[in-house]
């Protein structure tokens, strides 16, 4: 086997190993065969997991969602129809691997995982992260808001993740927005969440939801939109503010997307999520993360193809916006 496969090259930017070549089922999973973090000297997107569940308050096994993305990652080709464009040729694309982090000790995990990015940021542009669950996006928007200053963030997810405590637990993944709206690492007027459904603990939730930030486009709402319409409320909100998305892959009905945590019915097809997330190709994009991937519970990758093509549309969107 060889060390040096043959991989594209676009732009001088190394892509994905040729598929033609070495068939995609053969050599170790990198997110889409790309080159890794050491293998090539400038990177304008970095990809890295982050493997940590401790933070669920239902069905855990989202520590292994990055290496599933991978895994469900080796069919991604290099030119995006869709938005007419070669992420991987126009911007530099790795996989920088995984952060490993403490699985007994939630705020050394946090603490790993702001470090870790603080880190990558040194050497890369911008930041694709896999998670883990949605606990990671704390620690990530901590490191981000460093560089600059409160974000917009658009947030794809059956459920608010503005909860305050649970067990008085206020580390989970149930309650990274309120703690990064408290901290000040979120552009209060320029907040979205998209795909919220089900029960909640209670009204008053919507409510201190909105003082932490956010507006909210409902899964029920959909329907009468259309994906263009979401499209619209989220232009409408971000505008030309520096924004970061976070995938829960929950924002999926459980049909598109059953290996995850907790899942919600009514949720959005895959297809309408893809749509809408090839909208952030003009807006300031600055990072982005997808989350909640539990793939104990997933057949036949169905959920993590789902990861994976979001993770796509993503960074063709980063190829087409000026957010580094
Ligand atoms: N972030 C995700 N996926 N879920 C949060 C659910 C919190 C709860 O159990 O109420
Ligand atoms: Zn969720
Ligand atoms: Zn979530």
């Amino acid at each position: 086997m060889s060390d040096d496969p043959p991989r594209t090259i676009e732009n001088g930017h190394v892509g994905p190993v040729v598929a033609s070549v070495v068939p995609r089922f053969a050599g170790p999973a990198t997110f889409a065969r790309l080159p890794r973090l050491d293998e090539v000297s400038d990177v304008d997107v970095a990809v890295v997991g982050v493997p940590f569940d401790s933070g669920v308050s239902y069905r855990p096994g989202a520590r292994f969602g990055p290496a599933h993305v991978r895994e469900s990652s080796r069919l991604l080709r290099p030119y995006n129809p869709a938005l007419d464009v070669s992420p991987f040729g126009r911007q530099q694309v790795v996989d920088a691997g995984d952060i490993a982090v403490n699985p007994f000790s939630i705020d050394e995990a946090v603490r790993q995982i702001e470090a870790g990015s603080d880190a990558l940021l040194d050497r890369a542009g911008r930041l694709l992260t896999i998670g883990g669950d949605h606990t990671i996006a704390l620690p990530l928007l901590r490191s981000l808001a460093r560089r600059h200053g409160p974000v917009a963030v658009v947030h794809f997810d059956a459920h608010l993740d503005t909860w305050d405590t649970y067990f008085g637990a206020a580390t989970t993944h149930g309650t990274p927005f309120r703690r990064a709206s408290e901290e000040g690492l979120l552009d209060l007027s320029g907040c979205v969440h998209v795909g919220i459904r089900g029960p909640l603990y209670g009204a008053a939730d919507l409510t201190d939801d909105v003082a932490l930030g956010f507006q909210t486009v409902h899964a029920r709402e959909l329907e009468d939109l259309g994906t263009r319409g979401v499209v619209e409320r989220i232009r409408e909100r971000v505008r030309d503010r520096p924004v970061y998305v976070s995938v829960d892959i929950d924002v999926l009905d459980p049909a598109f997307a059953p290996g995850t945590g907790t899942p919600e019915s009514g949720g959005l097809l895959s297809r309408e999520l893809l749509a809408i997330l090839r909208a952030f190709a003009g807006l300031r994009l600055v990072g982005a993360d997808i989350v909640e991937v539990a793939p104990a519970y997933d057949h036949a990758e169905i959920t993590g193809i789902a990861a994976a093509h979001a993770a796509y549309e993503l960074l063709s969107a980063m190829a087409l916006s000026d957010g580094a």
